[in-house]
């Protein structure tokens, strides 16, 4: 059996730590049971984005007449687009070849599972087996779509965002599409298809589209996607599906109502929500504990239950961001592998953590809902600022009252006047958030325990002290601790700071 001082499973965000642990040359074995760079390159956030901007053109190119700007024949080249996503995806490939090169580290391509609290097996993609075992050993397995117990569905046939970026996907626009779930995933596929001139047709369980955003948010996107024709269903349960006459049908009862309803697509596409890659993990063999969803329960240093053992990004069950997920594996680097001091460790805290739904509008927020406030007992006071009140607003066309003026929504805390949360609706919404996000990151903070029963004993002497660190808004370093929506124009800014550190 091979050992190893780090053992890496999975290269989404993980990557980074890799990196950490290789330039302090160490021996690390990696595993990746699929494409490498995981979920954000091949089938997430890249791929997706790529399609989201070329049908913002489309919608910017027809709202342009209010400006006097005309362009006939707005269309998106399919072939075009498939072709520079595909280019991207197949770095994945580059990826490998890069790990495998260094002598320190050994690449294993197939599914890794726990043999024992720190040895596993990995059933190769090759056929072959290895076993091996590890010091500090990192979990950065992701998660996959949560397919719904639907009947019929399987029979029906369907897509999911990692077939869409796999077997199934389309040589050109369907002709109409059912999509399951109103939450990111639905909505931008709503919009990208909607662009592409696909009859879209979203089926939301719940009241409100995108319900994770502030409620006004959720009514914006709602009448925008509703004015660019795509039809929506609240609060619908999925009851069945099948084929008829050639089509694909979803059966939906209108949850208010009771009224039962046959919707018909060229194709399905489910999106849900997500669950944790863990059961293919055998963590029963460990000490690392889950919730009763399956997802990691790791504290604010990343550790896990079990001794020696951490967890990062999607697989932890904490907002699932790429940029969170980077920000995570950026702090186990910062404190495992650069010779810091436990006094100087840096701990993760999730309640500012920017979101950015890459819609058209874009909807961002960092903080909290108004409504999450309420909850929490603060005495909120609300500032809305329109598009339109701006010159640049106006200069885009935008007048008060215009269904997609959007606006900056705040949620203040009337006592001490704090920004508790911020929300964007509109053009560029994901640059717009940045300032917020930078501001409610710097300043003085004090650790915060996540999980109180999961500590190392570094973990409870820090948290005894209590370790805390002042982030003043000037130095280099405070950039590189302030988190930046994936994939937004902002990284071009916050991302100099890369050149400072020389990665
Ligand atoms: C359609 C879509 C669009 C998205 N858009 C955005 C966006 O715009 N912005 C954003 O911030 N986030 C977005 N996300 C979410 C984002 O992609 C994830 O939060 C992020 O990629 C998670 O990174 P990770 O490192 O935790 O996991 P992943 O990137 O999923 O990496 C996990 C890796 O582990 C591998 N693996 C799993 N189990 C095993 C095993 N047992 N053995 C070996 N290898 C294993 C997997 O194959 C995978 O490569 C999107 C997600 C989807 C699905
Ligand atoms: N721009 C981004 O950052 C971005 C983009 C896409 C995905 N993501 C991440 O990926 C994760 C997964 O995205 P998602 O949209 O699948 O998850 P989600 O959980 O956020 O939304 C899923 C939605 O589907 C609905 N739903 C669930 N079961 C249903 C059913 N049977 N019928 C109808 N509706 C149903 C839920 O009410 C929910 O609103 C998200 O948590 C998100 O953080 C991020």
């Amino acid at each position: 059996m091979n050992h190893y001082d780090v053992i890496v499973i999975g290269t989404g965000a993980a990557n980074i730590i890799t990196d950490a642990a290789q330039r302090q040359g160490l021996r690390i074995a990696v595993v990746e049971r699929d494409r490498f760079g995981g979920t954000c390159l091949n089938r997430g956030c890249i791929p997706t984005k790529i399609m989201v901007t070329a049908a913002n053109v489309v919608r910017e190119m027809e709202e342009a007449r209010r400006i006097g700007v005309y362009a006939d024949n707005v269309r998106m080249d399919w072939d075009v687009i498939t072709r520079r996503l595909w280019h991207k995806i197949n770095e994945n490939s580059a990826i490998k070849d890069y790990y495998a090169a260094f002598p320190n580290v050994d690449v294993y391509e197939g599914t890794a599972s726990f043999t024992g609290k720190k040895s596993l097996h990995i059933a190769m993609n090759d056929g072959t087996a290895q076993d091996i075992s590890g010091d500090k050993i990192f979990i950065g397995v992701g998660a996959r779509t949560n397919i719904p117990d639907l009947p019929g569905l399987e029979e029906t046939g369907y897509l999911t965002s990692e077939t869409l970026f796999g077997s199934k996907y389309p040589k050109r626009p369907y002709d109409s599409l059912l999509i399951i779930g109103g939450g990111p995933i639905g909505c931008e596929f709503a919009h990208v298809f909607n662009a592409a001139g696909t009859k879209v047709t979203i089926v939301q369980r719940n009241v409100r589209l995108l319900p994770k955003e502030d409620e006004d948010i959720s009514a914006f996107i709602l009448k925008q996607l509703t004015n660019h024709g795509i039809s929506v269903r609240l609060n619908q349960t999925t009851l069945s599906a099948s084929v008829k006459d050639g089509k694909k049908c979803l059966t939906v009862q209108d949850k208010a109502t009771g009224e039962t309803t046959e919707l018909y697509a060229d194709e399905i596409l489910v999106a849900p929500g997500i669950r944790p890659m863990t059961d293919l993990l055998h963590l029963e063999h460990t000490d690392v504990r889950t919730d009763d969803r399956g997802f990691i329960m790791t504290n604010e240093f990343l550790e896990t239950s079990a001794e020696g053992i951490w967890a990062i990004g999607d697989v932890n069950g904490q907002a699932p961001f790429r940029h969170k997920a980077n920000h995570e594996a950026e702090i186990l680097s910062h404190n495992l592998f650069s010779d810091v001091p436990p006094e100087q460790w840096r701990w993760v805290h999730y309640d500012i953590v920017p979101a950015v739904t890459f819609t058209y509008p874009e909807a961002a927020h960092v903080g909290l809902s108004e409504a999450s406030a309420r909850k929490k007992g603060y005495d909120v006071e609300i500032a809305v600022n329109h598009y339109s009140a701006s010159a640049k607003g106006y200069a885009m066309g935008l007048e008060p009252g215009d269904d997609d003026d959007g606006f900056v929504k705040l949620v203040i805390d009337k006592k001490t006047k704090y920004i508790l949360g911020a929300h964007i609706i509109g053009h560029e919404a994901s640059i717009l958030i940045q300032p917020f996000v930078n501001q409610l990151t710097c300043g003085f903070h004090t650790i915060a325990p996540i999980h109180e029963d999961i500590a190392s004993p570094t973990a409870q002497m820090l948290r005894a002290l209590p370790l805390t660190r002042n982030l003043a808004p000037n130095p280099v370093y405070t950039l590189s601790e302030t988190m930046t929506p994936h994939p937004a124009l902002s990284e071009v800014t916050m991302w100099t700071r890369y050149y400072y550190e020389k990665k």
